[in-house]
C-alpha cells in the first residue's frame, strides 16, 4: 500500500517505521516544514493517510482529505469538538475517516474492560470513581483522549454520571479525570473505584509508541477498501 504520514513527529516516525516492515510504500511525509506539499497527495498517488499531527491543525489537515475523498486514520486528539463536521464531509465526499483516540489493542480491550466494570459498579454508591492519565511533557492536550474516552465508558454505565472534568475534586455527577505530565511516559491510564473499605484498579501502561503505531497501520490496512465512517470497534468486532 502506498501510504502518506500527515504528521511526521514522534508517531509518524514510528508509523513509517512499522509500515515500511509491513511491506508499505510511503508517498510523502507531511510536517510543519513541508506543509504546501500536503496538496500534492491525492487518491491516485496514496492509498490511505495517517494523520498524527496537533490539536491546532488536525481539522484543517482533516477537511483537506475529506474533500479529496482520501482514506484517513487519525489519531490526533484534542480537537475532537468538530469531529461530526468531518464525519459530515466524509459521507458527502464519498471518502473514508477512520478516528480512535487510542489505536492500542491493547487499549481497546482496555475499553471493554472499563466498560464492563462500570456497568457492574452501578449502584454500588459506597464507591468513588477517579480517573488518572499520565503522559510524556510533550503532550500538548489535556486531558488525554483516551481518558475522555474511558470517561465516556463509566458515562454511559453508571447512572447519575452525565460529565467529566479535568480536576481531582468532582461533584457526584461528574467523573474526574487527573492529568498528569511526567518525563517521556508513552501513556498510562488508570480507573479506580474507592470505598470507606476497599478499592478496585483497572490500569493500561504503554511501555513505547509502538503499540500506538502498529494499530494506526492495521486500521490503515484494513480502510484500503472502504468508505465512510470507521472505527476501532468495526474492525475489532466488538
Ligand atoms: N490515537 C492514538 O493512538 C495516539 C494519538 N496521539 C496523538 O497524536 C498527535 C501527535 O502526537 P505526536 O506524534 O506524539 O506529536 P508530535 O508533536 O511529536 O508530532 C506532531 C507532528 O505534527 C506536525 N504538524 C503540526 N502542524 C502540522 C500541519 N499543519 N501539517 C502537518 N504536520 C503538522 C508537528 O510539526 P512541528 O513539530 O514542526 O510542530 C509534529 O512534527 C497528538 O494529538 C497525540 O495526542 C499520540 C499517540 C497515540
Ligand atoms: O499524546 C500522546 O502521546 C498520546 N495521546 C493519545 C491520547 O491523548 O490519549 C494516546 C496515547 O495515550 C498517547
Amino acid at each position: 500500500m502506498r501510504i502518506a504520514l500527515l504528521g511526521y513527529g514522534k508517531m509518524g516516525r514510528v508509523i513509517e517505521q512499522i509500515a515500511l516492515d509491513r511491506g508499505h510504500e510511503i508517498s510523502f511525509k507531511i510536517d510543519v516544514a513541508n506543509k504546501e506539499d500536503r496538496e500534492k497527495i491525492s487518491p491516485e498517488n496514496t492509498d490511505a493517510v495517517i494523520e498524527f499531527s496537533s490539536p491546532a491543525s488536525a481539522f484543517d489537515n482533516l477537511q483537506f482529505c475529506m474533500k479529496k475523498g482520501l482514506k484517513v486514520v487519525s489519531g490526533t486528539t484534542g480537537w475532537l469538538d468538530k469531529k461530526a463536521e468531518i464525519e459530515k464531509l466524509c459521507n458527502e465526499n464519498e471518502a473514508a475517516f477512520f478516528y480512535a483516540s487510542n489505536y492500542s489493542i491493547g487499549v481497546n480491550l482496555f475499553f471493554q474492560l472499563n466498560k464492563q466494570l462500570a456497568k457492574l459498579m452501578n449502584g454500588q454508591n459506597q464507591y468513588e470513581v477517579t480517573s488518572n492519565e499520565i503522559h510524556h511533557t510533550e503532550k500538548l492536550d489535556s486531558p488525554s483522549g483516551t481518558a475522555i474516552t474511558l470517561a465516556e465508558g463509566i458515562i454511559e454505565g453508571i447512572e447519575g454520571k452525565d460529565s467529566w472534568v479535568n480536576q481531582e475534586i468532582a461533584k457526584a455527577n461528574e467523573v474526574p479525570i487527573w492529568s498528569s505530565r511526567e518525563g517521556t511516559v508513552p501513556g498510562t491510564h488508570s480507573i479506580k473505584y474507592i470505598s470507606a473499605v476497599d478499592e478496585i484498579e483497572i490500569k493500561h501502561e504503554a511501555k513505547s509508541r509502538q503499540g500506538f503505531a502498529l494499530g494506526a497501520v492495521i486500521a490503515a490496512e484494513w480502510i484500503k477498501d472502504k468508505k465512510g465512517v470507521l472505527n476501532m470497534d468495526q474492525m475489532l468486532g466488538f
